[in-house]
Formats: C-alpha cells, structure tokens, sequence
C-alpha cells in the first residue's frame, strides 16, 4: 500500500562560494580575522510533518525558493532529511530532471536500456516496453546516433518517452509537462494524464495553478521551508491567488 509519511523533517544545505581567490587575496585573509565567511547554511525544510495516503493527488505550490524540489527530492529518496525521519511505502517513479545523465556517446537505443535498468527495469521487463518507448519518442533512424548529436528537443524526447513508461506507486512530477514541441505535448500530456491515473500516490509541484487544478485534490502551499497551508485544492489554490494578488510586487529573486 502506497504511502509517503514526513516527521518533522528538515534539510539543511551547505553553501561554499566557489569564486577563485587570488594569491594576493589569501595573503589579506591571513592577516585579517573574520575576512573569510566560510560556508553558508540555507535551511530549505524546516519542521516538515506530513502524511500522504493512497489515492491522494498532491499539489506543492509556493514561491521560488519555498522548498518544493527539495520536498519532492526528499520524497525521491535522493536528498536524506538532516532532521526528522522520511518513510515511503511502494516504488518511486520521479519525473524530474530527466534530461540529465544520458551517456553522451552511447545511442538512442543503448540510452533506452541504460536509463531503463537504472529505473528499475530488467532485460525481460524491458524487452516488451522497448518498441513503444522508441515509438513514442518519435526519433526513427536517429535512435542508432550518438545522443551528443542530438538537438535539446530530440534529447527531451527520448527523456520523456523513457521516464514516463514506468508504472510506480508513487509517482513525483515536477514541471515536466512542457516536453518537447507542440505536437509532442500533446501527447504528452495525455501520457502523463495516464500515468498520473494509474499511480497510487501522485505529489506534484507547478507553478500553473491550472495544472494544479485539473488533477490535484489537496495542495500544500510551502513557505521560507515550512507548510503554510494544506488543505482542498480549491480552497488553498484560491487563498494563495488572493494572497499574491494583494501583495506588493516582491523582489525580482522572490517573485513566483
Ligand atoms: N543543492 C542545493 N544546495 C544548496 N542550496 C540549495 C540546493 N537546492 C536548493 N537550495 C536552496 O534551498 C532553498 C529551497 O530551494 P528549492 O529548490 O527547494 O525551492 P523551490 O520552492 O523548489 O524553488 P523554485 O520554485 O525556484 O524551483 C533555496 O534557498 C535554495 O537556494
């Protein structure tokens, strides 16, 4: 049975300036006290408590900055709470940066199996699936060249048509709805309305409050890290537009 259950979670990230320093900079330091900040913290979650159960489609919204990829990353299992326990029942399927980590030299074709076996796939459960992911990525002969010699959007392509040919409990989506050109989305939009039926538990974050709207049930509106609010989909979808609405504009680095 699918379930995501946060308790009090927290992650703190540390932050060191990666600017070259001079040799004459270094000699100042060593003289003046104070003179190097050394690394910074940035608390991304703080205090976080949840409980997602089976059936929910969850919504994370929030300005720049709130902490929504770090939840999501922390559902994902790719980020570890520095306080707090995560626990998630089921398989993960993430649909997040998913034009990063394809090996550049290897083909289309190698790319589908390499990516596959990472999400989990098996030669035997791959063999079944293989024609229709190369299908739906539209690239034909191009499946036997290098991905280095692909464009951005061919990359993305291949991307979406691999990421989303998996069937998980839990699935987390972050902003992936804008694969690809205008033909493409179209279908791939009713492939991740297909994959967001099946799925047991779907967490995901948009900046489109429509998005939110046609396929999420409750939203969580985070922050400065914690949960502002959590609630109908409606109700804080509404709360957090009248919100912004009456604010004066926010900084240029803030603004949602
Ligand atoms: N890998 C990282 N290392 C250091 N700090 C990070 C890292 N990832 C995020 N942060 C910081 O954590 C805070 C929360 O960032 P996060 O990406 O989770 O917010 P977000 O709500 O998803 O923002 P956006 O809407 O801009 O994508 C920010 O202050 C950000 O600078």
């Amino acid at each position: 049975m699918p379930r995501i259950v946060l308790d009090e979670v927290g992650i703190t990230y540390t932050i060191r300036f990666a600017h070259r320093v001079s040799f004459k900079e270094v000699l100042v330091r060593s003289f003046k006290r104070g003179a190097n900040p050394g690394p910074t913290r940035v608390e991304a979650l703080k205090g976080v408590t949840l409980n997602i159960e089976k059936g929910e489609r969850v919504g994370m919204i929030g300005r720049n900055g709130a902490g929504k990829s770090s939840l999501l990353k922390l559902m994902a299992g790719v980020y570890t709470p520095t306080t707090g326990t995560r626990t998630v029942e089921g398989s993960i399927g993430s649909l997040f940066d998913i034009s990063l980590g394809f090996e550049p030299d290897a083909t289309g074709r190698e790319n589908i199996a390499y990516r596959s076996y990472l999400q989990g796939e098996t030669p035997k459960t791959l063999k079944p699936k293989f024609n229709d992911i190369a299908s739906f990525s539209e690239l034909g002969e191009f499946l036997d060249v290098p991905v280095r010699n692909y464009s951005a959007g061919m990359v993305t392509r291949l991307a979406f048509a691999i990421s989303t040919a998996i069937e998980p409990d839990v699935l987390l989506i972050d902003e992936v709805f804008s694969a690809g050109d205008a033909g493409f989305q179209r279908k791939a939009h009713q492939r991740m309305r297909d994959m967001i039926g099946q799925a047991g538990i779907v967490v995901m974050i948009s900046h489109d409050m429509n998005t939110i709207k046609q396929f999420c049930d409750r939203v969580i509106w985070l922050s400065d890290g914690r949960v502002h609010r959590d609630g109908p989909a409606h109700e804080v979808i509404d709360e957090f537009t009248e919100y912004f609405a009456n604010e004066p504009p926010a900084p240029a680095a803030e603004a949602a």
